[in-house]
């Protein structure tokens, strides 16, 4: 598997480094509160492992999952619902976490999903931002580990084809990888 990889992006440690950092500042801005903290699945299961663990923070962790890439590297810019969440969040202060934002469409029908049932307050975090892909305007996340260039990465919950999301690390594919 790490033989399909072109280019190393962000290491392990490049990580690990930008969870440290993003869990102290959301635990001194989440202070005295008990967030519901929504991982959008599935790219964001590897990063939300490792952020929650360094919040020192009481919270409530649900999972939803939306899709629109449907095997490929483009969006379809069509959100589906493929499992939503269990917890009511009216009233609740959210915090969304996923891996990036690249169009905005995932988080562009997240946010008004959250906004229409009532939250709190509704704010995100991304491991990723990919301004230079962004279709929906204004589309900004609160808190980002890293921008990153206008390419289709993998690794550490980013998939191809449903694989690669077990990396350590996020890189770019060789270009025979690609079937599209
Ligand atoms: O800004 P956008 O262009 O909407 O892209 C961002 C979304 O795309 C990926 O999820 P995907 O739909 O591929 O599902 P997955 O996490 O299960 O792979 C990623 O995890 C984000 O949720
Ligand atoms: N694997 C993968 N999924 C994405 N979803 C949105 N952008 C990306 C990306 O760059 N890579």
């Amino acid at each position: 598997m790490n033989d399909d990889i072109q280019t190393i992006l962000y290491s392990e440690q490049k990580i690990q480094a930008a969870c440290q950092r993003l869990g102290q500042q959301l635990t001194q801005d989440y202070q005295g509160k008990k967030p519901l903290v929504i991982c959008v699945l599935k790219g964001a299961v590897p990063f939300t492992a490792d952020l929650i663990k360094q919040m020192d923070l009481y919270m409530d962790i649900d999972f939803i999952d939306v899709s629109s890439y449907h095997g490929g590297t483009q969006s379809s810019g069509d959100i589906q619902m493929v499992k939503d969440i269990d917890e009511d969040v009216s009233r609740r202060d959210v915090l969304l976490i996923d891996d990036i934002v690249d169009t905005g469409h995932t988080l562009a029908y997240l946010k008004e999903l959250l906004k229409q049932r009532g939250a709190a307050s509704v704010r995100v975090c991304m491991l990723m931002d990919k301004p230079e892909a962004r279709q929906v305007k204004g589309m900004q996340a609160d808190y980002v580990g890293f921008n990153v260039p206008n390419e289709f990465l993998v690794g550490y919950g980013l998939d191809y084809q449903g694989k690669y999301r077990n990396l350590p690390y996020v890189g770019i594919l060789k270009p025979e990888i690609y079937q599209d």
